[in-house]
């Protein structure tokens, strides 16, 4: 992995990674700066189109201001039709790592091409309904194996432990594999996803939904530390 700031997330793993879609967009560099100081390693922003899912969140130009206001790698979930036609246009608005659906997309590989050649980090993304099978022939080719624990399209949702098993199968099948969790990701389902082996979790409305980030972020590492599997 050459993305200097992709290379900086996966060093800094276990991390939490906040999904910006439940932030205060009227002070968005406000909610940046606090959760800069609240210690988070990159956060995660969701880009939605209103056809690959139901909801329209926000594109390339939301990107480019959070580009501007930090450095934290910036983590780019893209929820829309055709994601290889608009790799370019992330890379330039300053995604470093950017992850699309197996469900997008008719022919993987060209698009795992295509993000890779723009120096980003390139991640695989799979819906509660979808099997491993459509990432395992990928995983040579890939930095980061999403798995959604709700069906993509909105924040605040239950979780789905059907990700849980998808976390374990993947883990086993290829032990240095970085794998990212999203979705109803909170004190209660976070510790289970460290067990079955996520290294990065993306958190919406158990962060944004508090009044204390730094207190929620805190409880949640806490969480994350005490099911780590390496220690004993
Ligand atoms: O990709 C998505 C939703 O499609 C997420 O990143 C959510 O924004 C996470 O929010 P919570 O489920 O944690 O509220
Ligand atoms: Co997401």
């Amino acid at each position: 992995m050459t993305n200097p700031r992709v290379k900086q997330l996966f060093e800094a793993a276990p991390a939490i990674l906040p999904s910006l879609l439940q932030c205060d967009f009227g002070n968005l560099e406000r909610e940046v700066r606090r959760l800069e100081d609240d210690g988070c390693q990159g956060l995660h922003l969701d880009v939605m189109d209103g056809v690959f899912v139901p909801n329209i969140s926000y594109g390339m130009p939301i990107v480019d201001a959070i580009r501007k206001l930090t450095d934290l790698p910036l983590d780019v979930h893209l929820m829309i039709q055709d994601p290889g036609g608009y790799a370019q246009a992330f890379s330039d608005a300053g995604a470093d790592l950017l992850t699309f659906h197996v469900e997008a997309v008719d022919e993987i590989a060209p698009v795992i091409d295509n993000v890779r050649s723009l120096n980003m980090g390139t991640g695989l993304v799979l819906n509660p309904g979808t099997a491993i099978d459509a990432v395992t022939p990928f995983l040579d080719q890939i930095d980061v194996v999403l798995v959604m624990s709700v069906d993509a399209g909105f924040g605040g949702q239950a979780f789905n432990p059907v990700a849980i098993d998808k976390l374990k199968a993947l883990r086993a099948i290829k032990p240095d594999l970085i794998l990212e969790i999203d979705g109803g990701v909170n004190l209660g389902t976070i510790g289970s996803c460290r067990e079955a082996g996520a290294d990065l979790f993306v958190v919406g409305s158990a962060i944004f939904r508090s009044s204390d980030y730094a207190a929620a972020l805190d409880r949640l590492r806490a969480e994350v530390q005490r099911h780590d599997p390496h220690s004993s």
